[in-house]
């Protein structure tokens, strides 16, 4: 298993990274200012304590007076309830919202994994964008809940405490401030490294949550092929990665947080020894000292916390990273978009059918296309497709393994985008279509069928959401589905990963009444017979033929009997339409198609005796 396929981007700081955030605390901000208004007050209330110590110390406590010691502590017991009041109101102001963002982020996210094209979920792996949108959220939304807060928090309570610290004896001030600067320098040294490492992590995690996912997915086939143990060597490499770089992430913050915690406390003793020579010299009052140790000490936890804090802030500055480059990842742009006018390549206005002529059917003309991700000098898949399928036609495309019929079929309804020429529909040039509109005017029924956890109903009816009961019922019993009556709950039962398992020619035949349900003006079917057993094939032939009539179709074949639904046949060899006729006139004058319709091999003239002509 390769480590993260996704290049991460340009490293840059964690305060430009979080601030990306802001449009979504936008609408937050009064309570989230609101919580930090609170916790500031709380925490500067607690700063009072060590002055209300030093009035007990050099008042009640030196004149021997009780009431006053009983109001000293009433005040501190009245401070402290208020501190812990405070606290409980941030929290109150801030949890609420902080959930709502989080939902609303991973909407978003959720609904630009949607809208990205299926180029984008070619290249990146399901576990890397599956990890940004769980784990990743969830560590913004502890962050924008807790740590974001709480470093403006400490800063200010920091920067207070020093202020009560150098007013109430600054040479002892300037003893504990002496630590600021090569803390700075190193903090900063430390967090570089530290960011560098939480984001390897996180890329980790989403490699890891790959792994695991095509493990469950996939676990017939480690089964059946005995694959345990390689897949858990698999596993254990990768997460041992994960924990190495964990590991280093815990190195770095322990000797982060051992300078931070171990220079102010050597600072702090140097202020101690130094405060009490000042006492017993008489140059400082006893509860002067008392106050200063006490307000230092109160600022240990601001401090110390900060390491942590800073911590966090780089883990939800790449989580903010990984999440935002998927945010940013370019969704192609829809025809009635202002630029789409400017799209290169395509100056011509949409055509309509012709006055006075019927409608098209479908065009290729000198359609091209190459994968994005296709290896440099590897010539392109499609070098210049010309085909036409005529209004009510079945045309079957019937090409060598690999040599691009899926690929031409997902061009249709604009899966992927044609890197060259043109294709029509009823005269209407598919690249100007909204992309809405053209699938609902194409379906496709794919050879892999996958079904979704919900009922059969909601299964088949996503193939046209607004579609009725009666349609329902005719595309099951087009596509042969009557077994779907005989299951628990009928066209209510719950289907797919997380319900009934299905056959393969079941999940195949269900995949088709999706297709067939909104009665489509053009209808794609890539291998649509392959899984289904010699009975069943030919109900489902039978009922499709009466589909494909009221249709305009492009079905992908591999065997004569799916040859046998269409009208007229097209060869594809070497990226273009290499021969077009019916089946009959193919088999007597193409040898590479009664070679490709045999089966191949050396035994190949000797079946195609056998073909149905
Ligand atoms: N997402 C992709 N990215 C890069 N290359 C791809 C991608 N999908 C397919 N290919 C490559 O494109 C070529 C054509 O694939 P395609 O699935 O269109 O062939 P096909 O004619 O339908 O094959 P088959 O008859 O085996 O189903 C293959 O070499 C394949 O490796």
């Amino acid at each position: 298993m390769p480590e993260s396929t996704i290049e991460p981007s340009e490293p840059r700081s964690a305060v430009r990274s979080l601030l990306r955030l802001w449009p979504y605390l936008r609408p937050v901000r009064v309570r989230l200012f609101g919580s930090v208004a609170v916790a500031v007050t709380a925490s500067c209330l607690a700063l009072l304590i060590p002055l209300v110590l030093k009035w007990m110390v050099d008042g009640p406590v030196a004149d021997r007076d009780p009431a006053g010691v009983w109001l000293g502590g009433g005040l501190v017991l009245g401070l402290g309830l208020l501190e812990a009041g405070l606290f409980g109101v941030r929290r109150w102001l801030v949890a609420r919202p902080m959930a709502r963002l989080e939902a609303q982020m991973r909407g978003d996210l959720y609904r630009q994994l949607q809208r990205l094209p299926v180029a984008f979920h070619d290249r990146w792996g399901s576990g890397q964008l599956l990890s940004r949108g769980t784990n990743d959220l969830q560590i913004l939304r502890m962050f924008l809940t807790f740590p974001l807060v709480f470093l403006i928090v400490n800063g200010v309570t920091i920067l207070v405490g020093f202020g009560i610290l150098l007013s109430q004896q600054w040479s002892l001030g300037l003893v504990l401030l002496l630590p600021v600067v090569p803390l700075v320098v190193l903090c900063a040294y430390f967090e570089s490294r530290y960011a560098l490492a939480a984001r390897r992590a996180q890329d980790q995690i989403g490699d890891l949550t790959t792994l695991v996912e095509e493990s469950v997915l996939g676990i017939r086939i480690i089964k059946a092929f005995g694959r345990h143990r390689s897949q858990a060597v698999a596993f254990r490499e990768q997460s041992h990665r994960l924990r190495t770089t964990e590991l280093r992430k815990a190195r770095l913050l322990a000797d982060l947080w051992a300078l931070i915690t171990g220079l102010p406390d050597v600072a702090l003793g140097a202020a101690l020894v130094f405060g009490s020579v000042q006492v017993a010299d008489g140059a400082l009052s006893a509860g002067t000292l008392v106050a200063f140790l006490s307000t230092a000490l109160a600022l240990r936890w601001p401090v110390e916390s900060l390491g942590w804090l800073l911590s966090i802030s780089n883990e939800a500055a790449a989580s903010a990273d990984r999440v935002f480059e998927v945010m940013d990842a370019p969704v192609p742009e829809e025809p009635d978009e202002p630029e789409a006018e400017k799209r290169p390549g395509r100056d011509d206005p949409p055509a309509g059918p012709a006055d006075g002529e019927g409608p098209d059917g479908i065009r290729f003309s000198g359609v091209r296309f190459r994968y994005p991700d296709a290896p440099e000098g590897t010539p392109d898949l499609l070098t210049g497709v010309d085909l036409h399928i005529r209004t009510g036609e079945t045309l079957a495309l019937v090409g060598a393994t690999g040599s691009g019929k899926t690929t031409l079929t997902t061009l249709l309804p604009r899966l992927y985008e044609a890197t060259g020429g043109r294709i029509t529909l009823d005269g209407m040039d598919s690249a100007w279509l909204a992309r809405p509109v053209l699938r609902a005017m194409v379906s496709t029924a794919f050879e892999e069928p996958t079904l979704f956890s919900a009922s059969v109903r909601d299964n088949v009816l996503m193939g046209a959401p607004g579609a009725t009961e009666g349609d329902l019922m005719r595309a099951l019993e087009t596509a042969q589905c009557g077994f779907v009556h005989a299951l628990p709950r009928g066209v209510d039962t719950q289907v797919g990963e997380q319900g009934l398992s299905l056959s393969g020619g079941q999940r195949q035949r269900l995949a088709l009444a999706r297709a067939v349900v909104g009665r489509p003006r053009f209808l794609v079917l890539d291998d649509p017979l392959s899984a289904l057993d010699v009975h069943t094939e030919a109900l489902v032939e039978a009922a499709l033929r009466q589909v494909l009539a009221s249709t305009t179709a492009l079905v992908v074949a591999h065997r004569p009997s799916t040859v046998m639904l269409a009208d007229r046949v097209a060869l594809l060899d070497e990226g273009r339409i290499t021969a077009v006729g019916t089946h009959h006139e193919l088999l007597r004058d193409n040898t590479a198609y009664r070679w490709l319709m045999s089966g191949g091999g050396e035994q190949a003239d000797e079946r195609i005796e056998g073909i149905p002509a």
